[in-house]
């Protein structure tokens, strides 16, 4: 947002809001292979709930969980961007910062697996 525009107020300033989150969102889609991966689960997840017709309960835990993997990942690519920012020498606390947030997408995804797992497997049992 322009340095001028912070102190605004209305519908101008969200609608200037709304696209800087979308372009940031676009980046990361473009630029993040992780991202593009946890996209492709997510549609095949959301292919999976409607083929056996997941219930309501089920579909807001799976949508909470995928956008919680989603999330994570676009604020740990923030992260890595500022860091890359301060330094582009090695140093231990940009690697510790960088693992960090690769942290909070692992644990997000592990914590998705064992949801969908709970959801999923009684499902297939079912058709076999
Ligand atoms: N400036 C740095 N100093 C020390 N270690 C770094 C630095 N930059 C990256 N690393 C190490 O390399 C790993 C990979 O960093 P990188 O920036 O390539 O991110 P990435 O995990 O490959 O993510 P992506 O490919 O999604 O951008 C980090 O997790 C960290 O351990």
């Amino acid at each position: 947002m322009a340095l001028e525009d912070r102190n605004r107020r209305g519908l101008k300033r969200l609608l200037r809001s709304f696209n800087y989150a979308i372009s940031g969102l676009g980046y990361v889609i473009r630029h993040e292979q992780n991202m593009q991966i946890h996209l492709a689960s997510t549609i095949a997840i959301c292919g999976l709930a409607w083929f056996f017709s997941v219930s309501a309960t089920e579909w807001v835990l799976l949508l909470l969980v995928m956008g919680g993997v989603l999330t994570a990942e676009t604020l740990n690519t923030a992260i890595e961007r500022t860091v890359d920012l301060v330094t582009e020498d090695f140093h231990p606390l940009a690697k510790r910062a960088k693992d960090i947030g690769a942290a909070s997408v692992f644990i997000f995804c592990i914590i998705a697996i064992i949801i969908g797992a709970i959801i999923f497997v009684p499902y297939f049992i079912n058709i076999l």
